[in-house]
């Protein structure tokens, strides 16, 4: 399925893209971040096989996982939420350090912006993740020069799967739900594009909570965003 293919053999006007799991692998940052934070809390690391499933609601519900050890973290008691607090603290510090360090971008990524771009698209990040770490990791990465405006976890009261995200940046770049696309690896990211009333290409190759992604809805599945162009 070509992107074309969504918008009756046109180009897209605005194209919305997740971060962590669809442009970047950012789960070697984020193990190393969380297993730290862990380490000064005297606990054992999560590993990455584990923080690649908790990935993708954004950093505090991160950090709640890494705690309970399990992406079904449990509410908190007013005790957790001192050493919750804490843990948060450290996870931001130990991944402003890192961010970007064994950071990959995903094959295929760069030449779908650059083709998007040729075509006078105009391309936004959406990510729950907080917005600080943005900007640093798309320049480390020589990917910031491609985006119009990014949209961080806390850029906004709600973060996806809510879909004002998607709207805000898709409005901002002067687009409407029929010239918007929505790319994504997750089920946050094709949930919040549903909401939105915007067609939705999700990714296999992300993280989407350990689970597979075909089922969820989305108007185009790859394997690459290459497959897109
Ligand atoms: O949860 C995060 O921190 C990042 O998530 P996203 O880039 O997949 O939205």
């Amino acid at each position: 399925m070509s992107l074309s293919g969504l918008f009756n053999a046109r180009w897209p006007g605005v194209a919305l893209f997740d971060l962590d799991g669809t442009l970047v692998d950012s789960a070697p940052d984020l193990t190393a971040a969380v297993d730290q934070m862990l380490a000064h809390l005297g606990r054992s690391p999560a590993g990455i096989d584990r923080v690649r499933q908790w990935v993708g609601h954004g950093s505090p519900i991160l950090v709640r996982r890494a705690l309970a050890g399990n992406i079904d973290w449990e509410p908190p008691r007013s005790k957790d939420d001192a050493l919750f607090n804490d843990a948060l603290n450290i996870f931001y510090h130990c991944y402003g350090q890192i961010n970007g360090q064994h950071a990959k971008v995903y094959e295929g990524v760069e030449s779908c912006l650059y083709r998007l771009k040729e075509h006078g698209c105009r391309l936004a990040v959406v990510t729950n993740k907080p917005e600080q770490f943005i900007a640093p990791l798309l320049k480390r990465l020589h990917l910031d020069h491609h985006f119009d405006i990014q949209i961080g976890g806390d850029t906004l009261p709600q973060k996806k799967p809510h879909p004002s995200p998607l709207i805000h940046a898709m409005e901002e770049l002067g687009g409407t739900r029929g010239t918007t696309v929505m790319v994504g690896d997750s089920d946050a990211d094709v949930s919040a594009a549903q909401a939105a009333g915007i067609p939705c290409v999700a990714v296999r190759y992300g993280y989407n909570f350990g689970k597979p992604i075909d089922a969820l809805g989305a108007d185009a599945v790859v394997d690459s965003l290459a497959e897109l162009l």
